[in-house]
């Protein structure tokens, strides 16, 4: 019922190709977010599913049906936009039950003249029937925020808007939810927050999501799947785990965490087909990907690193380096360090007795060949 495709999407402007054949398969109750730097597409791949937007070619399939002649108003696609977009001048019973009480009143017929029209919705809002009031009030629940339903929705907290935004969304009963940059005007703390009450609701109503971000640690927090886009592509489809441990391309491995990104050049296989690879022209490491290629982009994440401490020994792939700087982070702590001319970043975890190195420290660092990704 809710799963949605998108074939070979094409998205033309006059002087700009928005989408350049976009494909997506997101089954129902999944929770999929779309990533990319701005201008990618993300927004544009959004509004032509929700049917807000006409492909230039391509299909959109809602529940297996093609919905590309289907308005927006009869797609049961749900928005949730990152200006909250709320009726200034209803409260947030009124807000939520908007929706519910146009559709109640002329069951998505808009033959009426607006004028007469917004006066009944105005009347309406003001007597709702039983089951707006449930449907409202569960809605309401299902953020908490029933408590509120009275609140005009201007004293309400941005958070408390977003809730709002969202509880107005779910009323619905949507077969889709689509989320478009929807936390980005909220505090990081209020983000985190937000984040796991989305992720709740989604797990509990198991409604198909798509989740538009540029945002890296949203989407990889919430989503079953994370596709990257660049350029109006999909550069890479996968679960947050896989995208990080296997990026398919620096583009990616970039912009799904920090890394360490340097030319290579494969000089040798081992037997069981782990790599030999030079690196910046003088340093050999060992490397678990097995690759046909010569000329390879090797990453290491920082976190992959180890600093040697207390006389542990590695048999490979240990390599001296000089701190050049060092962050505390809270729950980590950041070396920028120099390794054999490279600059590179290690991230290590922070405990009460964590040794300390600070700027011109000599230490040895430990690349697990298992962390030294050609790609
Ligand atoms: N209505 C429009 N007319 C012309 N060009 C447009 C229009 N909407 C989007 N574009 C262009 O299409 C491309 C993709 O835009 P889109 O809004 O989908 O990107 P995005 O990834 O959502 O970006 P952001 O994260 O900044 O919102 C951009 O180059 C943009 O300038």
């Amino acid at each position: 019922m809710g799963s949605v495709k998108v074939k070979n999407l094409v998205k033309k402007y006059d002087k700009a190709t928005a989408l350049k054949g976009v494909n997506l398969d997101i089954k129902e109750g999944e929770f999929y977010a779309l990533l990319g730097p701005s201008g990618c597409g993300k927004t544009t791949t959004m509004r032509c599913i929700a049917g807000f937007e006409n492909p230039t070619s391509g299909e959109v399939l809602i529940g297996e049906k093609v919905v590309n002649s289907v308005p927006a108003n009869r797609r049961n696609c749900g928005m949730v936009f990152q200006s909250y977009a709320l009726f200034p001048h209803y409260n947030v019973f009124e807000n939520v039950a908007y929706s519910l009480t146009i559709r109640d009143l002329y069951n998505g017929s808009f033959g009426q003249r607006a004028k007469t029209f917004a006066r009944l919705i105005h009347k309406k809002l003001g007597k709702p029937s039983k089951e707006i009031q449930e449907k409202v009030h569960d809605a309401l629940k299902y953020v908490e925020l029933d408590h509120l339903a009275d609140r005009g929705v201007n004293e309400l907290s941005g958070g408390q808007q977003q809730r709002v935004a969202l509880a107005r969304a779910l009323v619905m009963e949507p077969s889709v939810l689509l989320m478009d940059e929807p936390l980005s005007n909220l505090d990081k703390k209020l983000r985190n927050t937000m984040r796991t009450t989305i992720r709740k609701i989604q797990q509990d109503l198991k409604i198909t999501t798509i989740f538009v971000t540029h945002d890296q640690e949203e989407a990889m927090s919430m989503a079953d799947h994370v596709a990257v886009m660049r350029d109006g592509e999909i550069v890479q489809m996968a679960t947050p785990t896989e995208l990080y441990s296997n990026p398919k391309d620096p583009f990616v491995a970039d912009f799904v965490g920090s890394s360490n990104i340097y030319q290579g050049k494969v000089v040798d296989r081992k037997e069981n087909g782990d790599s030999i690879v030079k690196v910046n022209d003088n340093t050999i490491l060992e490397s678990t990907t097995h690759t046909d290629k010569e000329d390879v982009e090797v990453l290491v994440r920082p976190e992959g690193i180890e600093i040697l401490k207390n006389g542990r020994m590695e048999d490979h792939n240990v390599l001296e380096a000089t701190v050049k700087i060092s962050t505390y982070l809270g729950p980590t702590i950041r070396y920028d360090i120099e390794l054999a001319g490279m600059e590179v970043m290690v991230e290590e975890e922070f405990q009460p007795n964590t040794t300390l190195f600070k700027e011109g420290d000599v230490i040895k660092v430990f690349l697990p060949a298992e962390r030294v990704l050609l790609i």
